[in-house]
């Protein structure tokens, strides 16, 4: 029992200041995998550990020591992704939100992934990559065509998608969406182990700590909206959806009806046409007071690790990996050359394409919609008083 509830989550360090963790990043290829894991590296105080089939980052965030595999998403990659699902606390999945072709590949990797057993319950942090681009799908667009809700909630993930671009977000130095990211994996890594130990411990005591240990989970995947200026609103998230008790299912798409029965029914629309439609903003910020908030996740799902398989580094293990330390700080951040000058700044500004998710100018509208309407309304009175008085006179 105590190698069960030792093994199953982060570690505590040997002189016991921090814990550790570690996490995979997959995703096709191209997709901008090692674009992040050097976000992380420029951001955090990091170490580079150089593996047989992976490069393994070690980042410090917060109290967490965090061993982050980069792993290769072409078809030979992928190959070797299952040998570290065992290994892995959490999942970093990357998607290339601009490649509308490759979608389909994105919904069948990540439904494959997601069958594994070894993956089963571990949380999964959505990097919907590459919002910059003129093409990219909006975060709500990959919920839809990828059956999100589906798939998270009938295997029971524990999931956020975050939308951002980490070659935009690095250059103008808005680092916040690419380490909440990560936060919001640590933080659900953390809790599910606390729940999953509580629970171990209640069944060595006889004490129950939860009500209702079967069927008790709380799911929930959340979207964030990103500013043109790749900054984040104050939105988020404005779908949330999550699972409580099993049953019934409590689905929420920030209050709209339509989005809701377009994805229960999964009528998959051709891609690229939906983000014409300009759906109003207005109705999901009006309704926002009708969010449900997720509830802490008390999953009581979870892994047991299992070592990795042959010839792949593990933290134990590296002998033969060559490591190099070096600490960065976000002060010293210098994008890299080969980063700077190709599509990034190419893509025309994001400006355009989402209007819509500026706050401000929903209230706006409002308010002129609101003197609009008083207007019409003081008109149509005063009308009325005039007939009734003429009438009333013959
Ligand atoms: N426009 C844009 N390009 C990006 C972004 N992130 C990554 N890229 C580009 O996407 C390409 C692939 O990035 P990588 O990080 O090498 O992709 P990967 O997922 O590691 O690919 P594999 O290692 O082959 O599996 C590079 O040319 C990056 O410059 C982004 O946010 N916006
Ligand atoms: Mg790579």
């Amino acid at each position: 029992m105590f190698k069960l509830m030792t093994s199953c989550g982060p570690q505590v360090n040997t002189n016991g200041t921090r814990r550790n963790m570690t996490i995979i990043i997959i995703g096709l290829e191209n997709a901008g995998k090692t674009v992040f894991v050097e976000a992380f590296r420029r951001l955090l105080p990091s170490k580079i550990d150089r593996c047989m089939n992976s490069k393994l980052t070690t980042v410090l965030l917060d109290e967490y020591e965090i061993s982050v595999y980069d792993l290769n998403g072409d078809m030979k990659g992928r190959k070797i992704w299952p040998n570290y699902y065992a290994q892995a606390h959490g999942i970093v999945f990357v998607l290339d939100s601009s490649d509308l072709g490759r979608m389909q590949e994105v919904k069948t990797t990540l439904s494959h992934l997601l069958s594994d057993a070894r993956v089963a319950g571990k949380p999964i942090l959505l990097l919907a990559n590459k919002q910059d681009k003129k093409n990219a799908l909006l975060p709500r667009d990959i919920i839809k065509y990828l059956f999100l809700e589906r798939i998270m909630n009938d295997n029971k993930f524990m999931c956020l998608l975050e939308p951002c671009s980490a070659i935009q977000n690095l250059q103008r130095s808005n680092h916040e969406p690419l380490l909440e990211g990560l936060r919001w994996l640590v933080t659900a890594i953390q809790n599910k182990q606390e729940n999953l130990c509580a629970h171990e411990q209640s069944l060595t005591s006889g004490i129950p700590t939860y009500k209702d240990t079967t069927g008790f989970k709380v799911e929930y995947a959340s979207i964030r909206s990103v500013g043109s200026n790749g900054a984040r609103n104050v939105l988020e998230p404005p779908h949330i959806l999550y699972l409580q008790f099993s049953d019934p299912i409590i689905r929420k798409y920030g209050g709209e009806e339509e989005y809701e029965k377009g994805m229960t029914e999964e009528k998959e629309e051709p891609l690229g046409q939906h983000s014409m439609e300009t759906r109003p903003l207005k109705p999901i910020l009006k309704k926002e007071g009708l969010r449900l908030k997720p509830k802490k996740n008390v999953s009581v799902t979870f892994a047991l690790d299992e070592p990795m398989e042959e010839g792949e580094c593990s933290k134990v293990n590296g002998a033969q990996n060559t490591t190099e330390l070096h600490y960065n700080y976000r002060a010293d951040f210098q994008f890299p050359e080969t980063y700077t000058n190709d599509e990034v700044t190419s893509e025309p500004s994001p400006k355009k394409r989402m209007p819509t998710w500026y706050v401000e100018e929903m209230m706006l509208e409002d308010a002129y919609e609101d003197i609009f309407e008083t207007c019409v309304n003081a008109l149509i009175s005063r009308t009325i008083r005039t007939i009734s008085v003429f009438l009333f006179l013959f």
